[in-house]
Parts: C-alpha cells; sequence; structure tokens
C-alpha cells in the first residue's frame, strides 16, 4: 500500500515525508551493496562515532573541515538517486554526494545542522523505523517535533528545516542503514569549482 503523504502541510516548511518509497526487493538490493563497501567509524575532533559511514561524490572531512571530491557516486545508487530528486523537484544532476551510513545498535546521530557546503538533504531509511527529532532554539528554550522515519521511507530537508531547525537521531537497539543524497550550496558550489 503506498501511503500518502504523511502530512499535506508541512510540520516544518521545508520538510516532507513519504513511505513505501523504496520496494521491499530493491531494499535487499540496497542493503547488499552498502554491504559491500568499506564504511568506517565517523570522526570529529579526535573523537570516534559509533556509526560507520562513507561519502561519495563529494566529502566533507570533520576531522580537518577539508571538503573536496570523492568516489564516484556508484552505478547502483543511480536509479535511487533519481527518485529520490523527483521526490524533492531537483535535477537528477544536483544530487553530487551521497553519505551512506550504517548505524549499528547503540549508535545515533547528535544534533546538528548539515554543513553549510550543502543544501537539500533528501534521507532514504533501510531495515529499521527511527525517530528523526527536530529542534529550534526559542527565547525560552526549543521548539521540538519528531517524525517517524519508518524503513524504506524518503524525507526531504530544505529551506526552514534544513537551515533554522537542528535535527538528530537517537540510539537505538538495532541496526539502521541510510542514504542521504546532498545538493551543494552556492558555498559548496564555489568550492567545488575551485578543486576540478
Ligand atoms: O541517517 C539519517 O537519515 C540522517 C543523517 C544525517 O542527519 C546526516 O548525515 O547529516
Ligand atoms: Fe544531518
Amino acid at each position: 500500500m503506498r501511503q500518502p503523504s504523511l502530512f499535506e502541510t508541512p510540520v516544518i516548511p521545508g520538510l516532507s515525508y513519504e513511505e513505501e518509497f523504496v520496494a521491499p526487493d530493491e531494499e535487499a538490493i540496497l542493503i547488499a551493496q552498502m554491504n559491500t563497501l568499506p564504511l568506517s567509524p565517523f570522526r570529529f575532533q579526535g573523537w570516534t562515532g559509533k556509526r560507520l559511514t562513507l561519502s561519495l561524490g563529494w566529502t566533507y572531512d570533520f576531522e580537518n573541515g577539508r571538503f573536496g571530491p570523492s568516489d564516484p557516486i556508484p552505478s547502483w545508487l543511480a536509479p535511487i538517486k533519481a527518485r529520490a530528486a523527483r521526490f524533492a523537484g531537483l535535477a537528477d544532476a544536483d544530487l553530487v554526494q551521497a553519505l551512506l551510513i550504517r548505524y549499528d545498535p547503540g549508535a545515533g546521530i547528535g544534533w546538528h545542522r548539515d554543513r553549510p557546503v550543502f543544501d537539500h538533504v533528501v534521507g532514504i531509511s533501510l531495515e529499521t523505523a527511527a525517530a528523526l527529532r527536530f529542534r529550534k532554539r526559542t527565547a525560552t528554550g526549543f521548539d521540538r517535533l519528531s517524525i517517524p522515519l519508518a524503513p524504506r521511507s524518503v524525507y526531504h530537508l530544505s529551506g526552514e528545516a534544513r537551515h533554522d531547525w537542528e535535527h538528530s537521531i537517537m540510539p537505538q537497539d538495532r541496526g539502521r542503514l541510510s542514504i542521504t543524497f546532498r545538493s551543494l550550496s552556492a558555498k559548496g558550489i564555489m568550492l567545488a569549482a575551485a578543486k576540478q
């Protein structure tokens, strides 16, 4: 069954979400392909995270702040990338980065906004459900909300959801995989042009 979009009017401007974006047999293939790649522990200022990542197309190194080209996005990701672009109202060619993440049990991702070299974020969830939490500072604390990320769902962050809110995922008991595609911001495009 194809679920309608979770919300007709987005809970936060710039946030959209849809279930059943990936078919079960396609999910199995994506998981098998991801398992063949050398994902490595995320590193940040000498601290090693529990989640394993691989950046393709372009990479932002959190260890040294360097942004540059990476191995190309493999052809097995091409069909899902094209559909992710369509879901987000973007051209396929705009999505120049693919970040593959494996969250093993106990791994999550802390509060952050994605790096300013990137613009749109389109994320696909595989294997198990999680909650994507959002918060935005107010005069007295935080506005907060959370959306479910079903396995095989897609979300798109742009505008306010992308720029004004932080997001995070709590550590879970069961593993989850995600594939996020990103476009470059004006700043990213400028930096990329200098590196090509
Ligand atoms: O796993 C996800 O869907 C979110 C990943 C994320 O927020 C990030 O890599 O910036
Ligand atoms: Fe993020």
